[in-house]
Formats: structure tokens, sequence, C-alpha cells
């Protein structure tokens, strides 16, 4: 029995083109001068330590550092440090009504009818945990953030990684058959399945193909996914 429910959010929840042409873009623009403002934030500090660790360099200048972020926008790098950036950039964009997050409307309905039935719903997203409650919290529907039990970002763990499932399984006290983990992505399908989790890969139309033979169920809407009957 499906006691608790998994989601992606890029590509599942929230259109692919939402995250790649008004996120990014967005970040991209304002990552020089955001990070040149804001020399003497912690947390911004220590994300240029860590863009130094990964690149194994660490005297690299600022610059440096600045470029090598831009270029992983470019790349789509789902790299921690990157997405920590990208949440405190986006924040500002968010709170001045510049960015407003958005939710498919049956997405919405459904996470909506489960959380009413008692499902406990969690979010794991590239994106880092403030980039997810950012999002929630200034969607079409207002803020959606009362829906969620928990959100993970990549500091669990990559979501290529079966570990990372099992990860969190164990940190929201449900047993892996209890959850129901729903991705665009087939390589967090299959990781997530790995750690024993029901499956459910969304092909939105705009942003996904159906797989042929892919070993899970496969839907286009969350209005095909009856929890009751997996
Ligand atoms: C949380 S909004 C930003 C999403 C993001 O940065 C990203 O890389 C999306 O990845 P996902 O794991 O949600 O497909
Ligand atoms: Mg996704």
């Amino acid at each position: 029995m499906i006691k608790a429910v998994l989601t992606d959010i890029e590509g599942t929840t929230t259109p692919i083109s939402f995250v790649k042409d008004v996120l990014f873009p967005y970040s991209y623009e304002k990552m020089e001068e955001f990070v040149k403002n804001n020399l003497q934030n912690p947390q911004v500090q220590k994300i240029i330590e860590d863009v130094k660790k990964e690149i194994n360099k660490s005297d690299a200048s600022l610059e440096e550092v600045i470029e090598i972020l831009k270029s992983w926008i470019v790349e789509d790098k789902k790299i921690t440090p990157l997405k920590e950036l990208q949440g405190l950039i986006w924040e500002e964009g968010y709170k001045s009504g510049k960015l407003q997050g958005f939710v498919y409307p049956d997405a919405y309905n459904k996470l909506k009818e489960w959380f009413c039935s008692g499902i406990k719903i969690f979010i794991y997203s590239s994106g880092s945990v403030k980039a997810q409650k950012l999002l929630f919290s200034y969607t079409n529907y207002g803020d959606l953030n009362y829906l969620f039990s928990g959100y993970f970002d990549t500091n669990i763990g990559n979501k290529k990684d079966k570990q990372s499932y099992v990860k969190i399984a164990k940190e929201i006290g449900f047993n892996p058959s209890e959850i129901l983990f729903l991705s665009d992505n087939s390589d967090e399908i299959i990781a997530a399945a790995s750690a024993g989790y029901n499956v459910i890969r969304l092909v939105r139309p705009l942003d996904a193909e159906y797989i042929d033979n892919f070993p899970y169920k496969q839907v286009e809407s969350f209005d095909e996914i009856e929890i009751g009957r997996l």
C-alpha cells in the first residue's frame, strides 16, 4: 500500500521549459553581479570554495569561478554548489515578482487529493531545497508548501544513484515498497526501482517521449495515476 509519494520537479510537476528557459537564464544573467555583491555572505564564500574543490583548483580566481558556474548552467550540470547558488539568486527574482513558479494543473490537483487523503508527499530535485521551497511558494496556485512533508536535493546524493533512494526511505521512515517515486528521467526511475520503490515515469508531451519496452509504467499526466491500484 502506498503511504508516501516522492516527486521530481522539472519535467514532472513543472515543465522543463520553465526551468531551462526561465530559471536558468535568470541565474546566468545575474550570476556575476550576485556573486560580486555577496562576497561577504558566508554561504556564498562556502559555495566559491566548493566550486574550487570541484574543479580541483584551490587558487582559481573569482572570475574563473564565475565562468565555471556559468558554463555549468549552459551544460545543465547538477552540481551541488551551482544549485545552492541558483537558489540564492532566484530568491530575489521570486520576491520581486520577476519569477513565478509553474505547476501543471493535473499535478496540483492530484497532489492536493493525496495530501487530503493522508498520503505524505516529499520532493526530490536537483534544485536545492531552498530553490524547491521558493518555486512552490510562488506558484500559479499560490504557496503550495503546505502539501509537502519534506524536501531532498543532491546533498543526499545523485538522483541516478540507488543509494540516494535508500537513504531517503530511511530518513522519511517508510519502507521503499510504501513509496511511489515520480520522475521524467528514466535513469532516476531505474535507480528508485532498484531500491524497491514503486515508480511511474512522467512523459509530458512537450518534454519527453515514451520509451519502447520500458519496464515501468509511463503516463502523460498525474490524472492517470491511481495510487489505490498500484
Ligand atoms: C527546484 S527548481 C530548479 C530545478 C533545477 O535546478 C533542476 O536542475 C531540475 O532538476 P530536477 O531534478 O527537478 O529534474
Ligand atoms: Mg526531472
